[in-house]
């Protein structure tokens, strides 16, 4: 029981360094409190929030990948390799795709309850 709990404790300090040190995971988390806020006060529905909040989740979790992948890199190879561009460049890609599909839900959960005001 006792490496399970150290294994936790590793993993919520793994969580505070990706805030502390990355400035896109905090912009990041500031948006989904807005979107949480946003989406409390239009009165979204149980399956809304489940888009909502997964969607929050899937932007956060994989800057947290990247952010990790980006550093891994960096450490075993410093100088320039195609192979580093390609690992840099999707895992950086992850993000913008889960970002794009971030709008859309924004438009298909928020955009009519707007008009709706
Ligand atoms: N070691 C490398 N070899 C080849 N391409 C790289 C390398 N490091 C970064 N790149 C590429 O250079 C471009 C610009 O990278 P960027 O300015 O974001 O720097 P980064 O190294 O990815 O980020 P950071 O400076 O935060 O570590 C991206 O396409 C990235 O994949």
């Amino acid at each position: 029981m006792i490496p399970f709990i150290k294994s936790f404790f590793y993993a919520f300090d793994g969580i505070i360094q990706f805030f502390r040190s990355e400035r896109n995971g905090r912009i990041q988390l500031l948006l989904g409190c807005a979107t949480i806020v946003l989406s409390a006060w239009l009165h979204i529905s149980a399956g809304e929030w489940l888009l909502v909040i997964g969607n929050i989740a899937a932007i956060i979790s994989l800057e947290m990948v990247n952010s990790a992948v980006e550093k891994l890199c960096n450490l075993l190879h410093p100088g320039q390799h195609p192979a580093i561009k390609f690992i840099k460049d999707v895992a950086a890609g992850a993000v913008l795709w889960s970002a794009v599909c971030s709008v859309v839900i924004a438009c298909i959960v928020f955009v009519p309850k707007l008009k709706l005001l």
